[in-house]
């Protein structure tokens, strides 16, 4: 991993291979775009070219085909929507005006997201002052998004949950002229549960309850020419049910190939009806799905005994920021508690590995750090995404808020210590790095029962090298050692690693504010751990954690009693559906023997 990493003539090359993978070789004006619109291309965004997506995606938007777009991430999608939208807004005969209400709106599943779009919007739209841009999402005031729906917004960018709540209750929402809908990130919205919303959506806005074999849904309701765009790095069974009710005979862009969507694919549906399923079953047969990765992404996993895994974790990240100049890594964690205990830990745990009487402890890390999950307030999570943005070095604690769609300039490494669970959500993590050509690295943390989960990941066409972690103790100077840390062959026994770990169970002890946030911490954790759904609940298996040493990896000497309760109770309670289960199983089966 670049935990070492000097570009040799050789990585050299691969990265002006990688810029060929990446950019087409023609212009933006030569896809027909104005050239104005070219102009902010390059002035606004510094963009010369168009990447591969963009290219095979733009004609297709502008000759006015609905688009399913399914490319890696990291490979400029969003420009892949929006030019071809503002084209066509500002060539209307008759320019456009604020009350003519919206005419594109784009959907995605997250805050940051949405803000994220609305800043590039923002940039293109620059000479085309006319083209109002605008957003509306979660923990906003309502009454000024009312305020600026009322006066009109042309290209508006919505999470799902408030564009709902604005189209029953603000009547001054003109969608009228409604033309595009673009769902970015198409599966996550669906996954989020948002499914019920979206239905509801294309309900109010003239797309909706589309049975099979509904005529035409370009113009249903309002007589306006209708385009619907959807796009990820990855697709689920449910975006299946998502295009058929609101692509109609759509162009499937990248999803047949390996990298970056080489080809176009012009799959005619007989109706909006018909399953794109059997279509094109290669492509929406998610369960074997092979995903798209950024070829120069190195990906590696660690395999960490349970009572391990904090020291670990802290070592690898202590290497990371002493040998990099400027880092920006970002750990993924499964819950907020989680995200709050190690950012809390971190930022105030003082320790050094050399524990002689002349040196004065310092803080264990020296870099800056953020951090960034659902439940903080709005402010703090606006405040941390446009840090992390423009911070040339630090680190950032986050649960999977930050796993789609950002775009983190020059992140180098994605950790991610808790697993992300289904194979699709690894995919957009580490798609946080290597975006646009540029060199990444992930680390996946495992442990040992947990293993098979490579497996899972292979099957979508994801291999990870194995990390190797004891050279990496080995340069560690660690005080009183008497042989070299390589003589170490068990994780468990290496000195540095008990060193800190007793460190970090003291600190944690004494510090009343970080132990709740410990406790609180591990109990969510084991939640999120009996949370794992479907096949990932043979590789994730709560019977096999040890719950003591669960602790530990919250640096706490002993497993908190009180968290315990609730959590065997869950235990219980879950064993009891299971042997239900299986009862119910048994009994339908003997039901059907004696039918039969
Ligand atoms: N033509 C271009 N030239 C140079 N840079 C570009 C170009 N198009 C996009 N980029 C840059 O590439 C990065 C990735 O773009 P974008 O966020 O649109 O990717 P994406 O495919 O949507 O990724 P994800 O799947 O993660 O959402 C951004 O920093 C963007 O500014």
């Amino acid at each position: 991993m670049e935990l070492d990493a000097k570009i040799t003539g050789k990585e050299a090359k691969s990265e002006s291979k990688n810029s060929s993978e990446v950019f087409a070789s023609c212009l933006f004006s030569s896809l027909g775009l104005h050239p104005a619109l070219c102009d902010q291309l390059k002035e606004r965004l510094g963009f010369e070219a168009p990447t591969l997506v963009q290219a095979q995606a733009i004609p297709v938007v502008l000759s006015g085909r609905h688009v399913l777009v399914n490319a890696a991430t990291g490979t400029g999608k969003t420009v892949a929507y929006l030019a071809p939208i503002i084209h066509m807004l500002q060539s209307y005969d008759e320019r456009i005006e604020r009350a003519d209400g919206t005419f594109a709106l784009v959907l995605v599943p997250t805050r940051e997201l949405c803000m994220q779009v609305y800043e590039i919007l923002q940039k293109l739209l620059h000479r085309f002052h006319w083209i109002v841009p605008g957003y509306i999402m979660g923990g906003e005031n309502r009454g000024k998004e009312k305020a600026r729906l009322r006066k009109g917004v042309t290209i508006l960018v919505a999470t799902a949950g408030r564009l709902l709540d604005h189209l029953k209750n603000t009547s001054s929402f003109v969608h009228k002229n409604l033309r595009w809908i673009i769902f970015d990130e198409a599966d996550r919205i669906l996954e989020l549960g948002y499914g019920k919303d979206i239905e509801e959506i294309l309900g109010c806005l003239g797309t909706g309850n589309l049975k099979s074999g509904s005529k035409d849904i370009s113009t249903v309701n309002s007589g306006v020419q209708k385009q619907n765009l959807l796009l990820s790095a990855t697709l689920n069974d449910k975006v299946n049910h998502l295009a058929n009710v609101s692509l109609e005979n759509p162009v499937m862009i990248g999803l047949d190939d390996n990298m970056s969507g080489s080809r176009t694919h012009n799959v005619s549906l007989e109706s909006n009806g018909v399953d794109i399923v059997k279509e094109s079953r290669k492509a929406l047969d998610t369960s074997n799905e092979e995903y798209k990765l950024p070829t120069q992404l190195v990906q590696k996993y660690i395999k960490v005994p349970c009572g391990s895994r904090l020291v670990v974790l802290l070592s690898i990240i202590k290497h990371l920021f002493e040998t990099g100049a400027s880092q920006k890594v970002v750990v993924f964690f499964s819950t907020c508690d989680a995200v709050d205990f190690h950012y809390s830990l971190l930022s105030e745990f003082k320790w050094t590995a050399l524990q002689t009487k002349t040196e004065v402890c310092q803080k264990f890390l020296g870099c800056k750090m953020l951090r960034l999950h659902g439940s903080m307030n709005q402010e703090d999570r606006k405040t941390t995404f446009q840090a992390f943005k423009t911070d040339k070095s630090a680190l950032l604690f986050s649960t999977d808020v930050s796993a789609r769609g950002l775009d983190f300039p020059k992140v180098r490494c994605i950790i991610q210590y808790d697993s992300p669970g289904e194979a699709t959500e690894y995919v957009h993590r580490v798609g946080r790095t290597a975006r646009l050509g540029e060199k990444g690295d992930s680390l996946l943390f495992l442990q040992p029962s947990e293993i098979d989960y490579l497996k899972d990941l292979e099957k979508h066409g994801v291999a990870l090298t194995e990390y190797p972690l004891l050279k990496l103790l080995s340069s560690f100077p660690v005080y009183n050692m008497k042989q070299p840390a390589s003589r170490f062959i068990s994780m468990e026994m290496h000195p540095l690693l008990i060193a800190l770990q007793r460190a970090l169970e003291s600190f944690v002890s004494m510090e009343p504010k970080i132990n709740k946030l410990a406790k609180e911490a591990f109990s969510s954790w084991v939640r999120a751990y009996t949370a794992h759904r479907g096949e990932l609940k043979r590789i994730f298996m709560v019977k096999k954690l040890h719950l003591g040493h669960v602790a530990k990896s919250f640096a706490l000497k002993d497993q908190p009693s009180l968290v315990n309760r609730s959590i065997q109770k869950q235990l219980k309670k879950r064993k009891r559906n299971d042997q239900l289960n299986v009862k119910q199983r048994v009994k339908s089966k003997k039901r059907s023997i004696v039918k039969s």
